[in-house]
């Protein structure tokens, strides 16, 4: 199955034109980043599918998850009779992944011994098994993804400057869920057919509109993933009031101290016009006071819209005399502003 990037924010639809941009000639390395669970994995997959490499393999490793003894061997695989015990050869990730993508999971928590080693062979292309005296090629396009601030890391020593530049030709970040909002309704609807696709032996009934506008105000500290465990859950289960606040319980503490009449939209965009003091020159490239006007407007029109239409059940006839627009103009500003009506 193939990956598809769920979000019509303004990330998203960046992050969707860099992907196609740079997985063109798949040569320059990435590097990932955001929180954990906003969707760094499925940008990996993405990459690779829309390039040219996707023929070959995948190759992902974690590294935070394997200890630095094994990640070595892991990584570069061993010769037969390296060490009493290694019977036989075993090819390494770099090897498996040769003319296709590896990707590295948690690149933060990789040992400086074992950054090193990595450098060595994004530097030279080169790297051996290990107990082999012969050189292999390398040929992969190398992504990674970290959920840490690595300029940091840097700063503290603990990660590899010159490792880093070699890592992030390109960078792409993902905001958290709680910054982009205006994704949580695409990615109910997406998975909404997806979990009915995969559960064909019960029948899975839509959100019902209070359901579906708290999952939208929450502000999902665990990001898409718990969104998608909490959205599976409600589907399978059906929910009331009660179990609803229970299962957002659950899910995370935090969630329960958010006021579900205090939408996040205001504060994603003072967020944004924060950042502006922060944005280099190039960042800067895109932006304009008449380009972010226009997206406080797409976004207020797109949040009253979406509430009329909640309101009316999606009756687009009465939904359009409220808003004092013709109903020609609705359907158009529904399709413009990516409304979708909830399953
Ligand atoms: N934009 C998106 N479109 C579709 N699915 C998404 C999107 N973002 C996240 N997901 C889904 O959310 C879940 C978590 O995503 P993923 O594993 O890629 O996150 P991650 O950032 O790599 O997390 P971690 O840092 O914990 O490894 C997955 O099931 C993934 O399919």
């Amino acid at each position: 199955m193939s990956t598809i990037l769920v979000g019509v924010s303004p990330a998203m639809n960046k992050i969707r034109e860099t992907v196609s941009r740079i997985a063109r000639n798949a040569a320059l390395n990435v590097v990932i980043t955001g929180e954990t669970g906003v969707g760094k994995e499925v940008v990996a997959r993405s990459l690779y599918e829309t390039s040219l490499r996707n023929k070959k393999e995948f190759v992902k490793v974690n590294c935070a998850a394997i200890p630095d003894t094994l990640l070595e061997s892991e990584l570069f695989g061993i010769e037969q009779g390296a060490y009493t015990g290694a019977h036989k050869m075993r090819k390494g990730k770099f090897e498996l992944a040769d003319d296709g993508v590896l990707f590295l999971d948690e690149i933060g928590d990789m040992t400086f011994h074992l950054q090193a080693k990595l450098l060595h062979v994004l530097q030279s292309g080169e790297y051996s098994r290990l107990g082999s005296e012969t050189n292999l090629r390398s040929n992969t396009w190398v992504i990674s993804a970290t959920n840490h601030d690595l300029q940091q890391k840097i700063e503290k020593k603990e990660f590899r400057q010159d490792l880093y530049y070699r890592l992030n030709m390109v960078k792409i970040h993902i905001p958290p869920l709680r910054e982009r909002p205006e994704d949580i309704p695409e990615l109910i609807a997406h998975y909404t057919q997806v979990y009915r696709r995969i559960y064909t032996d019960r029948e899975i009934s839509p959100l019902n509109t209070y359901t579906f506008d708290r999952l939208c105000r929450c502000p999902w500290p665990g990001n898409v993933r718990q969104l998608l465990s909490a959205l599976k859950r409600i589907l399978l289960i059906g929910c009331d009031q009660a179990t609803l606040s229970e299962i957002l319980d659950e899910e995370s503490p935090r969630i329960n101290g958010a006021s579900p009449a205090a939408p996040p939209i205001y504060d994603h965009l003072m967020g944004e016009i924060r950042d502006l003091a922060t944005k280099s020159p190039e960042a800067l490239a895109d932006f304009s006071l008449k380009g972010i006007k226009q997206h406080a407007v797409d976004i207020i029109e797109r949040e009253a819209i979406s509430q009329i239409l909640t309101m009316t059940n999606w009756n687009r006839t009465r939904a359009s005399k409220i808003l004092k627009i013709s109903y020609k103009t609705l359907l158009t500003k529904i399709s413009q502003l990516h409304i979708t009506k909830p399953q």
